[in-house]
């Protein structure tokens, strides 16, 4: 369809008000000449526009001290309590300025009990002028620090207190610097708004003349001719002010550029080092929220512990409550001689990575190094070097690629005494060959480290390589616990056979404590616990375990053939009564029909129906 010929309708509406705000500027330029600037009264102007810089500065001044703290309670402590205030502290914005004077005069007038007290010093004064400006301008810096104190990613605060810092210092060293461009912003604004505050002050204090008041005496006595030279220090305020706002609000003009991921990254240097001594490691956790309950347990002496769980099954929660966030009574945590049940996350030994590493935008590598409270720097540097970050001291995470993040985020948690490593995801933001990379150096540091590590993940390949114990949750209850060779042998159900990556699923018959039935006379050679025989089992067999070839194995046929994806090919088989998945490298040569297969041992989960959960 043609577009010849169309109005483009936005571009001209938004040129138009754009001209609408500038033409009064040029229109002021054309009466520069017509001024009278010999009669203008310097003193009189000087005096007003020191009030006013003066009274605006006050203003700002006490609305920093209660609007920045008063902003940070509406941001991070919601509420209907809180909804309620913030509605009240926004509704001087809301009403005409003469209006919000004639509230502050039944409040401070000469009439009102304060007024009396005071003896109407708070009107008719300078106080009275800072306190009007105070009360009209107070709204801009609140709802411009609530804003910017809700985009502080609490996750910051929380890992901040893991690293022993008490609310008052997250605030101070986190939540505060990282609103401040916000705040600041906001500051300007109120301060302006001070400024030029007219309205509330000519009825609280039309004495002494504030710069507003001084502009509308003026022009009822002289005219328009008298205006020019009263405009140039509100001119100038308004454009310094709008000029350092501008300065503030705009993006870092320096841009760090993240150095080069994967095969870039030097190697991790560890140590050989003595296992760590068996210690105990118990917890026992339950919250309540809205709409979803978590009631995990584990006791053990393992030094690696995974948690494994499809989404939304409460395995972040769990490690929230591990590190002490969001501590409630009736937690149960011990680990060696060490009991934690009450124990705040600023009190617990405990190095705590969220899935989005926590690092402060704000700080360089080397800043978060040093930023636990009880940093051992020494320590720090010791990880930072050993996973392959030297050289990076001085980048601030923006800079570095989510690789580095992730080791700095690990550097940082360990540069200090912990007892418990807690690990969110590590790898859930990593591509493949990264991904490979940083669970070798993570084995690694296990290796070294003393502490019992936890590890959250949705991959049992990470459970794996990763940990001696593994815990099973679904819809926040563990459905198994216990050392990672047995729970993955003998899962109790075909769910938990399901999580840890099964994709089919068969039926047979116990035969021999090793030795299972399944369809066809067929038998299988099973490892793992003994098995009871007699009882009806579940099994199934790893895909990628699986060997197909043409001779020497279990007779099975090949019923499907699945497009090759990625380099991976996926074919069906049957096998007994069975019907498994198997995922091999691509072979052209393969035929549907006969086929002989290799099944290890090793590779086949059993579980026994007759315990199976419902659920499963
Ligand atoms: N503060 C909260 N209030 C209410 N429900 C919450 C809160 N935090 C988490 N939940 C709920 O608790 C459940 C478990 O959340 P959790 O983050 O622990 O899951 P997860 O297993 O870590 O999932 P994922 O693998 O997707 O990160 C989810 O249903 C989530 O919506």
């Amino acid at each position: 369809m043609a577009r010849r010929g169309r109005w483009p309708v936005l571009p001209v509406l938004g040129a138009l008000l754009a001209v609408y705000l500038a033409a009064p500027f040029v229109a002021g330029i054309a009466h520069l000449g017509l001024a009278d600037w010999r009669g203008a009264d310097w003193q009189g102007l000087g005096q007003a526009t020191l009030v006013s810089v003066f009274s605006a500065t006050a203003a700002t001044v006490l609305i920093a001290l209660g609007g920045i703290p008063l902003g940070y309670l509406l941001a991070k402590r919601p509420g209907p309590a809180m909804g309620l205030l913030g509605f009240l502290v926004q509704l001087p914005l809301a009403l005409p300025p003469l209006s919000s004077g004639i509230l502050l005069l039944f409040l401070l007038g000469y009439a009102s009990p304060i007024g009396q007290l005071t003896h109407g010093a708070l009107t008719d004064s300078l106080i009275g002028i800072v306190l009007a400006e105070t009360f009209v301008a107070a709204p801009f810096l609140i709802i411009a620090a609530r804003s910017a104190f809700a985009e502080v990613d609490p996750v910051l605060e929380d890992v901040a207190r893991t690293l022993g810092h008490r609310p008052g210092s997250v605030f101070l060293r986190v939540s505060l610097p990282l609103a401040g461009r916000g705040i600041l912003a906001g500051l300007l604004l109120a301060w302006l708004r001070a400024f030029g505050e007219f309205g509330a002050t000519v009825m609280v204090a039309y004495h002494p003349y504030s710069l507003p008041v001084y502009t509308y005496v003026a022009f009822g006595g002289e005219g328009l001719p008298a205006m020019v030279p009263v405009l140039l220090p509100t001119l100038g305020a308004a454009l310094l002010v709008m000029l350092a706002a501008t300065a503030i609000v705009s993006p870092n003009r320096r841009r760090e550029r993240p150095a080069e991921t994967g095969s870039a990254l030097p190697p991790p240097a560890f140590a050989l080092t003595e296992p760590a001594a068996v210690q105990e490691f118990t917890f026992a956790l339950a919250r309540q929220l809205d709409g979803f309950s978590l009631d995990v347990a584990y006791s053990g002496t393992a030094r690696r512990i995974a948690i494994l769980g499809p989404s939304g099954s409460g395995k972040s929660l769990t490690l929230r409550a591990l590190a002490g966030l969001d501590a409630r009574g009736g937690d149960r945590l011990v680990i060696g001689d060490r009991i934690w049940d009450s124990a705040s996350a600023e009190d617990r030994r405990v190095a705590y990575v969220p899935q989005s590493y926590g690092l402060f935008p704000h700080l360089t590598a080397e800043r978060q190094l040093g930023f636990a409270r009880d940093a051992d720097l020494a320590q720090a540097r010791h990880w930072f070097g050993t996973l392959g970050l030297a050289g990076l001291e001085q980048r601030r995470p923006a800079a570095l690629s989510l690789g580095q993040q992730q080791r700095v985020a690990i550097a940082r948690a360990l540069g200090r005494p912990a007892d418990l490593l807690l690990l969110d995801e590590p790898f859930a933001a990593l591509d493949t060959p990264l991904r490979a990379e940083l669970r070798a150096a993570l084995r690694a540091l296990q290796r070294e480290i003393a502490a019992t590590s936890v590890l959250v993940t949705h991959d049992p390949a990470d459970a794996f390589a990763l940990a001696d114990d593994i815990i099973i949750l679904d819809g926040g209850r563990v459905l198994q616990a216990g050392p990672v060779n047995t729970v993955f042998l003998r899962p109790r159900s075909a769910l938990v056979a399901r999580l840890l990556g099964a994709e089919g699923a068969a039926f047979g018959q116990v035969v021999a404590p090793d030795l299972i039935a399944i369809g066809g006379e067929m038998t299988l050679a099973v490892s793992g616990p003994a098995l009871r025989p007699g009882a009806p089992i579940g099994w199934t067999v790893s895909a990628d375990r699986i060997r197909i070839l043409t001779d020497g194995g279990l007779p099975a046929a090949i019923i499907a053939i699945e497009p090759p994806v990625a380099g991976r090919q996926r074919v069906i088989i049957r096998l007994g009564d069975a019907e498994l998945p198997v995922i091999q490298a691509p072979d052209e040569d393969l035929r549907l029909g006969p086929v002989q297969v290799i099944v290890p041992p090793g590779a086949i989960q059993i579980w026994d129906r007759d315990a199976e959960t419902p659920r499963g």
